[in-house]
């Protein structure tokens, strides 16, 4: 007992309801997520799952509850100082510079996080140079990490849609958040590829340890990364707990997944049976 206590959950959100002018988009959340988990958060169009993740990033302020990260109030912090404390997220909108490359947009995030000032960044000596150096080094090893090394001299709006998914990954990775929210990581891309993103996805988190909270409506995705996913629906969680169990219980499917779910689950072949 007293070890749980101890190590206690990296985040943990209590009684978090959020209210747009007279529709209460979250009711209520309880949520806890360990250090290390991958956690999903699905559920239809609509159900309160960005709106989550801008709470805790800072983009939201509720209008009653708690989250708390690594032992700190979040909602008493501008998002600048949850970054700091090792939150990062990737939106549903790329927000890349495609005129760039790609290394240059994770040495653009990178920058922005540095400790040297205007003038040390003008004069070509001292910590500034170092900090050049290191971060470089930093962001060509996210990109080996993530496996897009070969593309950090090419001009990121040239790449396919899914490449340009795992840049936004790694703008973010190369900030090594602790937390890192990830709004549907399998938008857009083709579905061949959702399976390789899924095995990148798993594999740098193995690597790292990063805890990942995660928005998804791919399925495929959410069983292959997943340690535990909660479901939303009308700002309520309805169900809680390993994917394969949530996603494979028909009553789950039909009510918070749509009318018509099981029969596209099993198309997919995403059931309990397969996973
Ligand atoms: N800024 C806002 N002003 C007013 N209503 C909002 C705002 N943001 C979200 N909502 C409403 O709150 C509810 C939850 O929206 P949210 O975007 O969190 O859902 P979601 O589960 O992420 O949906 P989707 O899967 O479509 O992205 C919806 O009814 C939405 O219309």
């Amino acid at each position: 007992m007293a070890e749980v206590m101890q190590a206690g959950p990296l985040l943990e959100i209590q009684h978090l309801s959020v209210r747009f002018g007279g529709l209460t988009a979250i009711n209520e959340l309880d949520l806890q997520i360990a250090e290390g988990e991958i956690f999903a958060l699905v559920g239809p169009n609509g159900a309160g799952k960005t709106t989550v993740l801008n709470c805790i990033s800072g983009l939201i302020k509720p209008a009653a509850g708690s989250i708390r990260f690594a032992g700190n109030e979040l909602l008493s912090l501008q998002a600048h100082q949850r970054a700091s404390l090792g939150i990062g997220r990737t939106f549903q909108q790329l927000q890349l510079f495609n005129s760039m490359t790609v290394l240059d947009n994770l040495l653009t995030a990178r920058h922005t996080q540095l400790h040297a000032g205007i003038l040390s960044g003008i004069l070509p000596f001292g910590r500034s140079k170092r900090e050049d150096a290191s971060t470089r080094q930093q962001a060509m090893d996210t990109l080996v990490l993530l496996g897009l090394e070969s593309y950090a001299r090419r001009n990121t709006g040239s790449l396919p849609f899914g490449v340009q998914k795992l840049i936004g990954v790694a703008r973010a990775l190369v900030l090594h958040p602790r937390l890192l929210l990830l709004d549907e990581p399998a938008a857009g891309v083709p579905p061949q590829e959702v399976q390789e993103l899924a095995a990148r996805l798993r594999s740098w988190q193995n690597e790292l340890g990063t805890t990942l909270l995660l928005i998804e409506h791919n399925m495929r995705l959410v069983q292959a990364v997943a340690d535990r996913i909660c479901v939303l629906d009308y700002g309520r969680k309805l169900a809680e707990g390993a994917p394969g169990i949530v996603l494979s219980n028909p009553a789950v499917l039909e009510a918070y997944l749509g009318r018509g779910a099981t029969k596209k689950v099993q198309q997919e072949g995403i059931t309990h049976a397969e996973s």
